[in-house]
């Protein structure tokens, strides 16, 4: 066929209708009819088409295509005459049947190719895809379906959805013949977590059938899991930092030369080699907190947290919540989300003080957070893993408590694996001088006085007592002196005095090693009771009478007594 710039066609036998739908065609509908009527036609060869419906029209052109609109034999014979070698002479019947045979196979070409087109989308398309028809059978499933169901198709194809996913979005479309929307779903048969939507497909207002499209989100839920354990965990490290979670003493801050403090140091450096757990007793005072921080620092892991929790401290119906923390919501009070006690201490140690107060069914829970390094917070699903340790003290007589049925046998041997005893100051005395000199200047800084000192007779003084409240009782005395100290050596009498108060209010609070005073001559403790009587009453006339009448003697010997001692 010669080379045209349009595609000339000619109409023979006018008709003005069939002129306009022929002119009205596109350039993609004649090229399609002319690959048809001619084998050979090349469609790049046109650009555009021409329409004429005489021959005048075409002028000295020559037609590609001659329609006859028309039976009469004049118009072929004009035809004839006008034709090219390659021309294309059809009658317009003809032409018709041939141009609808044409374009239903060119739609059905399209529809196929569109068909291609959806089978590749679906066949790779990263979304698990289900159809079910409208009868609620399973006709089609994508290969991602199975990759992420592990559902083979054979075991879908030809059920219907009530049977294999009765709760699922696509029986649900099914049911109501309505979309289903981001459906999350662990019942596909599989542990896959998934995320479907699912539509009802209508064609003229007739359903037809129901497609379900789904994400497998198993691995986005697990890494935004992660993400958040991560945060939680950020929060917690921030708390730890912010909450000043350290250890604020170490083995130098121990004081004492004796056989006994030295041994308890030995054993403290032993304790602070390994991450076992650690049980401190001792009397009050006796520096069993103390010696727990030192450890701490001494030991590998002194730049992470320090926690500290005192189990008496603590109304026992907060302590599960400041052990454990909350989730918000938990109770009335939890207001928001707090991690707890354990928590913070996660990579370094937990000091769990006064153990012998914690109640029996927090020592339970306690036992289980050691046995299994995890726990739940109050009002908390998730599990927290934990890795700390755990250095408990206690002043009472665990194995008592534990014969009493008090304390969990089970946690007590748990928390008894490296024992340390911490002496009390009766056993050793000799370490008093070197701790008075020390107090002295720890409570001289704490409260802002100049140095001071004791003689070594108002050292010696303290030697007397037994010190029930050990180390602690020993620091009040001592400020209690300074306080009342008006030079920076600190009177023999003024110590005198005051031990020999502390020695009466000893054995008033029936002090098992108290002894009877032996400090003060009988004058001397005259003078002081009855100071301290006139301190209770006051010095006015009132007080005095009050005084007198309290001390068994008559006004005048008590004006008597108060110019023989100077107390005025
Ligand atoms: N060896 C020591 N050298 C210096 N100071 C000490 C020593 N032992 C204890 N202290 C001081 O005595 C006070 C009491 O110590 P700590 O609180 O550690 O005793 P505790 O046994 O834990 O008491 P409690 O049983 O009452 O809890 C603290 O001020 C501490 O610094």
């Amino acid at each position: 066929m010669a080379l045209h710039t349009a595609l000339f066609v000619l109409v023979i036998g006018y008709q003005r209708d069939i002129l306009d739908q022929l002119i009205g065609w596109n350039e993609k509908r004649w090229i399609s009819l002319m690959g048809v009527l001619d084998p050979i036609f090349d469609q790049n060869s046109y650009k555009g088409i021409q329409v004429y419906h005489s021959r005048e029209q075409l002028g000295e052109s020559k037609a590609d295509i001659i329609l006859i609109a028309g039976k009469e034999k004049a118009y072929w014979e004009e035809a004839e005459k006008i034709k090219r070698t390659n021309s294309v002479i059809i009658e317009l019947d003809t032409f018709w049947i041939l141009e609808k045979t044409v374009h239903q196979i060119s739609e059905i070409q399209s529809l196929t190719r569109r068909q291609k087109v959806f089978q590749t989308i679906l066949t790779h398309s990263h979304e698990g895809v289900q159809f079910i028809d409208s009868n609620g059978i399973v006709r089609f499933v994508n290969p991602s379906f199975s990759r992420i169901t592990n559902i083979p198709p054979e075991e879908r194809l030809g059920k219907h959805i009530d049977e294999v996913s009765p709760d699922g979005s696509l029986a649900k479309a099914f049911k109501t013949r309505a979309a289903v929307l981001s459906h999350t779903s662990s019942s596909l048969g599989s542990n896959v977590e998934s995320i479907a939507n699912a539509a009802p497909i209508f064609s003229d207002n007739k359903f037809i059938g129901a497609v379900t499209t789904f994400q497998d989100v198993t691995e986005v839920k697990y890494l935004t899991e992660k993400l958040m354990e991560h945060e939680q965990k950020q929060k917690v490290r921030d708390q730890q930092t912010s909450g000043g979670y350290k250890s604020k003493h170490s083995l130098d801050h121990i004081i004492g030369e004796s056989e006994a403090i030295k041994e308890t140091l030995n054993q403290a450096k032993n304790a602070a080699r390994s991450r076992s757990t650690v049980l401190i007793t001792g009397e009050s005072g006796t520096g069993k907190e103390l010696l727990a921080h030192s450890i701490h620092t001494e030991s590998n892991f002194s730049e992470q947290p320090f926690v500290t929790v005192n189990c008496a401290a603590i109304p026992e119906s907060l302590l599960e919540s400041e052990l454990f923390g909350h989730e918000k919501g938990a109770f009335t009070h939890a207001v928001k989300q707090k991690a707890g006690k354990i928590e913070l201490a996660d990579g370094g140690t937990l000091f769990l003080d006064e153990i012998g107060d914690m109640d029996l069914s927090l020592q339970a829970k306690m036992l289980r957070v050691l046995q299994e390094k995890e726990f739940e917070r109050i009002g908390g699903l998730k599990k927290i893993h934990v890795d700390f340790r755990i250095i408990a003290a206690t002043n009472a007589d665990l194995e008592k408590l534990v014969s009493e049925g008090k304390f969990r046998e089970d946690l007590y041997y748990r928390f008894n694996v490296i024992r340390l005893e911490a002496p009390p100051l009766r056993k050793r005395k000799k370490d008093i001088p070197l701790l008075v000199q020390e107090l002295l200047n720890r409570i001289g800084q704490k409260v802002g006085f100049n140095p001071m000192e004791l003689t070594e007779k108002g050292t010696s003084y303290l030697l007397e007592h037994e010190w029930p409240g050990n180390i602690r009782e020993l620091e009040n005395f001592l400020e209690r002196i300074m306080n009342e100290s008006t030079s920076s050596v600190i009177p023999d009498a003024l110590v005198k005095k005051h031990m020999y108060r502390t020695q009466v209010a000893s054995i008033k609070r029936g002090g098992k090693n108290s002894k009877i005073p032996s400090l003060l001559t009988l004058k001397e403790m005259e003078k002081d009771h009855i100071q301290q009587t006139l301190d209770h009453y006051g010095t006015s006339m009132e007080g005095k009478k009050k005084a007198a009448h309290s001390l068994g003697i008559s006004i005048s010997t008590l004006y008597n007594k108060i110019r023989d001692h100077q107390l005025e």
